[in-house]
């Protein structure tokens, strides 16, 4: 059976809601059997710590205060989770424990160990029950039953057996951050010691996974609080985590990963703020790229140290799990200490140390193996010409160690991360649809791809169509992919494409859909969710309900992902932009007409009787200007597809059977199959013919139109057919041109007009590049 351990820290724990958050989380994602570790909720351990410090202080107005800042927390939480019989039951077994804390407190008999122990019990007993409640089988452990250490050391034997306990059949709520020693006196795991509890209990039951419920999305380049740019990092190798860990990375922590040393047990980072989204999975060595990082070295110490002895540096870091750095300046040799560990080794330095400076500050740049000296010399070089001057380097093959004068900013460190992590950032594209305009743009790629590159590294990874795809992280040569496709396509199973999508090692992914499958738009929130841009020309997902359109939408916006979709409308021609441009600017768009199909635009302007209009469709399909099936041109669907894409553009909650829609053929051959059209075309023939003899009896002309009408009072959406005159500007337009005519605001009386070959495959594709292009120069930027 395969077992998974999920830590929950005490951010994830601090209200009502966020318990009820963490529930939704287990019973979604964790199965009976799966071992739960919590720490303290919220601020409990702080305020329990205070407590021990009024204690020593013997601070009696403190104590009762801070005793009743705990049972105010706690019971809270206990009422607004838990109902009757569970309430009164946790509620009494609180006060009991309150009661022997003040007893403890009276009779001088408080141990620090056993006080901070009640913050992990209060969540793991709260959770349990809030569990029991909805129904699910669960059981609160105290680790202190399960973990045992003598002198210090764990007991893995013991340990394992006692975690035999931890049933098959039911969640295993267990207290993170407290184990107990030989004679069952609680002692506790340090600094993020229930990360620890994590990972040695999954080593206990031998759980496939370790889950870090957190409150960031992952672990990132850099701290994205201060870096807008900082990258979300899908995979780090070990060795990178472990490195990242000893130089103080704030997620991962050094004790957490030695558990896991020599297993198979995957640790995964997320956040439990937003289960959904992409997290950083830590895995062994080769199955990730090495990637740049750069950590700050906050509140160190600089201790001057005497007769340091060769290799004592590395001794001293490996007692306290954390990476030391020292130089010489003049005679002088400096150690650089974080301050919490600075006590600690003073005492091992037995009198050969002195703190000269206290809450110095610097940073390490992490990167792949043999780049540290070249990236310690460009960081150098960068932050002289911000004017931050450096005190000392000290370069590694697989990192730097800085130490600044004065603690960098964050404009400055912004500058840092631009120019030494940002440019190592990849963008795969897996390409969907090589029909009439997939392939022109995948020939059309190979020359792009030199101008992309100049932005940031761009590989063509991925190629699919409807019943085979092609794989390859290391990258597809768009000049031969026909030959490799012959050896090495698989059959397309969209299972299959998902996971080669999370699998794909790089900073950027897009999936750019050239289909015209409305299947494959159903994919886009799994595409989303594996941490993929968008761009396509398929208007499947554009039109598609609103509900889940705008859930989409939600969606990308969280992970900051684009969507690009300036051919589904126009082909190439910019009308999504100008549009965009025109909100941007601050005006609003009163009318939008024209004609939006280049097939519709084609057939009317060659359409003159002399020969069957059935003909002239099936030469528009072998063009390429008609949807692979050009009954969906024909029905007009096409084009109110397009109306609905432009109106959403522009803030409208459409749906398609909003816009009203007459047709270019008669309704039976829109009931019909595709053999019932081809062996029926007469009656399109009949059809048009006698709509175009109408039209000429008024000396019009047929074109398809399409009109949004947006004034406050009333909305116009339709598309059909209109008879217009022959010099109107519709009548006039080239074959196979599209016209936008926009009146906006500040366009009232004389329109915005946008003009040109709305359909054909070269346009198309070199409508895609432009998407591309310019979701290439975002991310580099
Ligand atoms: N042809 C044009 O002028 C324009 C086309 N478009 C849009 O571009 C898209 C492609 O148009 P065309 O190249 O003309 O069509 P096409 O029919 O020539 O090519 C579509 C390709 O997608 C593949 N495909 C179908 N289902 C698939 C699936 N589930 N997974 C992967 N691949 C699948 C097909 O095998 C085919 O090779 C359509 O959505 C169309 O509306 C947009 C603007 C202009
Ligand atoms: N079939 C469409 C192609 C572009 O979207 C058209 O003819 O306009």
């Amino acid at each position: 059976m395969s077992r998974a351990v999920h830590k929950f820290g005490g951010s994830s724990l601090s209200s009502a809601n966020r318990y009820h958050a963490v529930a939704n989380i287990i019973l979604s994602q964790a199965s009976e059997g799966d071992v739960i570790v919590v720490s303290a909720a919220g601020k409990t351990t702080d305020i329990l710590v205070k407590l021990w410090q009024s204690y020593q202080q013997q601070d009696q107005q403190a104590l009762s205060d801070v005793l009743a800042l705990l049972e105010q927390h706690q019971s809270e939480l206990i009422q607004e989770l838990l109902v009757a019989p569970f309430q009164q039951s946790v509620l009494s077994a609180l006060a009991g424990e309150l009661a022997d804390i003040s007893e403890q407190i009276n009779t001088a008999q408080l141990q620090e160990a056993q006080l901070l122990a009640h913050g992990e019990l209060w969540s793991a007993r709260l959770l349990a029950h809030y569990l029991k409640q909805l129904d699910a089988n669960a059981r609160a452990f105290d680790a202190r039953q399960l973990l045992t250490l003598a002198d210090g050391q764990l007991q893995h034997e013991t340990n394992k057996q006692a975690c035999a306990q931890l049933g098959l059949t039911q969640y295993n709520v267990v207290t993170g951050f407290i184990a107990a020693d030989e004679a069952g006196n609680t002692v506790t795991l340090g600094r993020n010691g229930s990360d620890y509890s994590a990972t040695l209990l999954a080593r206990y039951i031998d759980a496939q996974s370790v889950s870090i419920w957190t409150d960031t999305q992952g672990v990132f380049s850099t701290d994205p609080r201060k870096v807008k740019r900082a990258i979300r990092y899908g995979k780090i190798c070990r060795a990178q985590a472990n490195l990242l860990a000893r130089l103080g990375n704030p997620v991962l922590h050094a004790k957490t990963l030695t558990p896991l040393k020599d297993s198979t047990i995957k640790l995964v980072v997320r956040s439990s703020f937003d289960s959904s989204s992409a997290a950083t999975e830590i895995v062994t060595e080769g199955l990730a790229k090495q990637k740049r990082f750069i950590t700050n070295l906050d509140n160190y110490d600089l201790l001057k140290v005497a007769d340091l002895h060769e290799g004592e540096v590395g001794e001293l870091s490996r007692v306290i799990q954390h990476a030391l750095h020292h130089f010489d300046h003049g005679d002088d040799t400096f150690l650089l200490v974080p301050a919490q560990y600075s006590n600690q080794i003073s005492a091992l330095l037995t009198g050969r140390s002195n703190l000269v400076e206290s809450n110095v500050s610097g940073l390490a740049i992490v990167c792949e193996q043999g780049a540290g000296h070249t990236l310690a010399a460009q960081a150098k070089a960068i932050l002289a010409e911000n004017n931050v001057t450096l005190r000392f380097v000290s370069p590694h093959d697989e990192y730097c160690i800085l130490l600044c004068e004065q603690q960098l900013d964050t404009d400055r460190l912004t500058i840092l991360h631009d120019q030494l992590v940002s440019v190592s950032q990849e963008l795969a594209v897996i390409v969907a649809g090589l029909g009439n305009v997939g392939a022109v743009f995948i020939e059309q790629l190979e020359k792009q791809l030199l101008r992309l590159n100049q932005l940031l590294p761009v590989k063509l990874v991925g190629l699919v169509r409807s019943q085979h795809m092609l794989f390859n992280p290391s990258g597809l040569n768009p000049e031969n992919w026909t030959d490799t496709w012959q050896s090495q396509a698989v059959p397309f199973i969209s299972k299959e494409l998902l996971n080669h999508l999370s699998e794909l090692d790089y900073e950027h992914k897009v999936v750019i859909d050239i289909t015209a499958s409305e299947s494959f738009s159903q994919l886009y929130p799994q595409f989303v969710d594996a941490g993929c841009h968008l761009i396509c020309a398929n208007k499947y997902a554009g039109t598609a309900e609103l509900n889940w359109y705008q859930a989409l939408q939600e969606n990308l916006k969280l992970r900051n992902l684009q969507w690009r979709y300036n051919t589904s409308v126009g082909a190439g021609l910019p009308i999504n932009f100008a549009l965009n441009d025109l909100l941007n600017s601050g005006d609003k768009v009163e009318r939008l007409t024209g004609v939006f199909s280049g097939t519709l635009s084609w057939l009317c302007a060659h359409y003159d009787g002399s020969q069957p209009f059935s003909e002239l469709v099936m030469q528009a399909k072998e063009m390429g200007y008609s949807e692979p099936d050009p009954r969906e041109d024909l029905s007009g669907r096409d084009v109110q597809r397009k109306l609905l894409i432009l109106a959403r553009e522009l803030g409208l909650t459409l749906d398609l059977d909003d816009i009203e829609l007459s047709p270019l053929m008669p309704q039976a051959l829109i009931d019909g199959d595709w053999d019932f059209f081809i062996d029926n075309l007469v009656l399109l023939d009949e059809y048009v013919s006698k709509l175009a003899a109408q039209a000429a009896a008024q000396n019009k002309v047929l074109r398809y139109a399409a009109e949004l009408e947006l004034n406050a009072d009333k909305l116009v959406a339709k598309v059909g057919l209109k008879p217009v005159d022959k010099d109107d500007a519709l009548a006039t337009l080239k074959p196979g041109d599209n016209i936008f005519v926009i009146n906006s605001q500040w366009y009232q009386d004389n329109p915005l007009v946008i003009q040109g070959p709305g359909a054909g495959k070269e346009v198309t594709a070199a409508g895609i590049h432009s998407d591309l292009y310019w979701l290439s120069k975002s991310l580099a930027k």
